[in-house]
């Protein structure tokens, strides 16, 4: 029945909700590591485990293709999320990564790789402590693959190689809910080319509005507005870290940037991540920052076109702009750079520019998850200064 594993797991627990006595922080304590099993979990007799090494081309292309086929779709399986394998190896290859972590399953006679599950190290700080976690995603089974049971024995495998690094905390996100959400999120869309959009499906017209009216009503600028709004360049990493760690503190749950985690999550890539700052004409000061990274989606069944260009809003620090010229700022440069849809959740502070930039509610909800780690109160999005890809 339902979440038959997930009650078996050191999660908060639907029970627990109204328990005010327990603690925050570890649910459970760390194993000794002598204790922790040192041999993988069984899979079912067809299948072995495999270590997915995505500096092999190969094996990323392997890795690629199972995602592109079996990965997550939104709710009316229009559109499923085709990562590129530039944006795979940036993702799964952050300072400090395990390949150990980069977990698949293939069919011991064919070698197909049918599913795949994936962990990277993070500092994390809840309210005060700050906690090396494992950051799980890409968690895929093939279609044809589906309710074996697969995906319970490849949680706990990766579990099991989380553990075994001496890391006992795990950050996931979920489309679906599960024993219990840290925070539950909207998502929202922003149409830079609202034509396409609705030729593939993935908007309406709005009522008493026509093709033209909605074209114009999307319209954006062809240049930034803000003075000293660039792209970073290395040199401002020290800077760009500053200014993001002053700005994070005021979330319950947020990333604990160092230069180097700088350095590789928000350095531009081309393809793969984008990210500007305004330097004050006058003092050289960084005073703001916006980013987003590249997850187009593949269009399930549509002739005239395959893929929908989308960027997801990633870390923004606004301190002298005004959010909402900052945040348009940013979509000027998407839609310069041939985006058709710019997406947000209503973490942080995106909720103060949502509306007012002409971004509508999508139609699902974004859940967040702790492994092995109570927060006392379920958070509101604003409280949430975390980003998964
Ligand atoms: C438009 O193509 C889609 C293809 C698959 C799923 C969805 C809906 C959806 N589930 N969207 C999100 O989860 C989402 C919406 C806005 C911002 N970030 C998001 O997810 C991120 C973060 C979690 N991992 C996937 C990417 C849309």
């Amino acid at each position: 029945q339902r979440h038959k594993f997930w009650e078996t797991q050191p999660v908060g627990q639907f029970k627990d909700l109204g328990d005010a006595s327990l603690p925050e922080g570890p649910i459970e304590p760390p194993t000794p590591l002598t204790e922790v099993k040192h041999e993988p979990y069984n899979l079912p007799s067809p299948y072995e485990w495999t270590t997915c090494d995505l500096d092999s081309e190969d094996m990323c292309s392997e890795v690629y293709l199972l995602l592109t086929n079996n990965y997550v779709e939104d709710d009316e399986n229009m559109f499923r999320f085709n990562y590129s394998k530039e944006f795979l190896r940036w993702a799964l290859h952050p300072p400090g990564y395990y390949k150990s972590w980069h977990i698949g399953v293939r069919v011991k006679t064919s070698k197909k790789l049918v599913a795949f599950i994936t962990g990277v190290p993070a500092k994390i700080r809840a309210r005060d402590t700050v906690v090396v976690m494992a950051e799980i995603n890409f968690l895929c089974v093939h279609k044809k693959l589906r309710s074996k049971r697969l995906a319970p024995v490849m949680i706990k495998e990766v579990t099991r190689r989380v553990h075994l690094e001496n890391i006992w905390q795990a950050a996931y996100t979920a489309g679906v809910v599960l024993p219990t959400p840290v925070s539950t999120c909207q998502y929202w869309h922003r149409s830079l080319n609202p034509k396409k959009l609705i030729d593939v499906g993935f908007s309406r017209l709005g009522a008493r509005m026509t093709m033209s009216r909605t074209i114009k009503l999307y319209k954006l600028p062809d240049q930034t507005v803000t003075p000293g709004f660039r792209k970073m360049e290395p040199h401002d990493v020290p800077a760009v870290t500053r200014l993001l760690r002053d700005y994070l503190k005021q979330f319950v749950v947020a990333p604990d940037f160092d230069e180097n985690d700088v350095e590789h999550w928000l350095l531009p890539k081309e393809g793969v991540v984008d990210s500007y700052l305004v330097e004050s004409p006058e003092s050289h000061e960084i005073t703001d920052f916006c980013s987003f990274y590249t997850l187009p989606s593949s269009i399930l069944g549509n002739q005239n076109y395959s893929t929908l260009k989308a960027a997801y809003s990633y870390y923004n620090v606004s301190t002298k702009t005004p959010w909402i010229q900052l945040m348009n700022d940013a979509l000027i440069v998407a839609k310069k750079k041939d985006f058709d849809v710019f997406n947000a959740l209503d973490v942080m502070h995106n909720e103060t520019f949502l509306k007012e930039l002409k971004f509508g509610p999508g139609d699902g909800q974004l859940h967040y998850y702790l492994y092995n780690y109570r927060i006392k109160h379920v958070l509101r999005p604003s409280e949430l200064g975390l980003v998964l890809l």
